[in-house]
């Protein structure tokens, strides 16, 4: 499956955005103690584009993906994943959107023990109910892209942290997301392996035409990036 060239302008008008928070404000705790977690953000993402969200701890960096993945409901305001707002959702249907058109990349690559990494791509396949022909072959093309096909067989005991890592990226991918969430994913990587997989974190989102959203504290990564913004006080800047 073939996709169209990446858009080089990344102008984010509202019908171009795969991703698009509006005036997304987020208040967590009790009534005597709350925090704005989330202060009026308003962001759009581009197909084919890969944001960097960087800023200091408790800025509300989580808070962002968690409001973006429809894992958390705003207090105010909207958030359109491929043309539909989260917050109308109920949600059993959140889930089946979020499932749908979202992937995401964790901190550790949580992969399963039992599972080599092809068997990582194809439970996710599996769970989502499209384990057909064609997502089988996405997930060998997958695994090809990331340098991964020749340890396809192999379970997470006998991969690399970097490895561990790109099966991640591959299995955040496998059902074709418009929207990849990356929640640090270089945290546990010594600088080589960092710089890999930020550059097929790149290579990946122009590819896919992904909107991705990576949060990260690691500056050395962010010229991979096609834009930086930064969080403060739950504000986007
Ligand atoms: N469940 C909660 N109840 C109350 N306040 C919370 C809760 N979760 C987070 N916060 C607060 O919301 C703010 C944003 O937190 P968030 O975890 O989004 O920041 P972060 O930028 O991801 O931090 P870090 O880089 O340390 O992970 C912080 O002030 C935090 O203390």
């Amino acid at each position: 499956m073939t996709r169209p060239a990446p858009a080089t302008d990344h102008s984010t008008t509202a019908e171009a955005a795969a991703l698009r928070l509006t005036g997304v404000t987020l208040r967590l705790g009790s009534d005597q103690q709350q925090v704005t977690a989330l202060d009026a953000v308003d962001l759009a993402v581009a197909p084919g584009e890969l944001l960097a969200v960087t800023g200091p701890s408790g800025s509300g960096k989580s808070s962002l993906l968690a409001v973006a993945g429809g894992l958390q409901n705003p207090t105010a305001g909207t958030v359109h994943v491929a043309g539909v707002d989260l917050t109308t959702l109920k949600e059993h249907q959140r889930t089946a959107h979020r499932g749908r058109h979202i992937g995401y990349v964790f901190q550790h690559a949580n992969l399963f023990a039992s599972l080599t990494a092809r068997e990582q791509l194809l439970l996710t396949a599996h769970v989502a109910g499209r384990l057909d022909h064609e997502t089988r072959q996405r997930a060998d093309e997958l695994l090809e892209a990331v340098g991964m096909a020749a340890r396809a067989d192999h379970r997470p005991d006998r991969l690399s942290g970097g490895e561990r890592q790109r099966v991640g990226i591959a299995r955040a991918l496998v059902l074709a997301p418009e929207v990849l969430l990356v929640d640090e994913p270089t945290s546990a990587l010594d600088r080589a392996r960092a710089r890999e997989v930020v550059d097929l974190l790149a290579a990946q989102t122009r590819a896919h035409r992904t909107a991705t959203v990576m949060v990260t504290h690691d500056h050395e990564i962010l010229d991979a990036a096609d834009r930086v913004l930064t969080l403060r006080d739950g504000r986007l800047t």
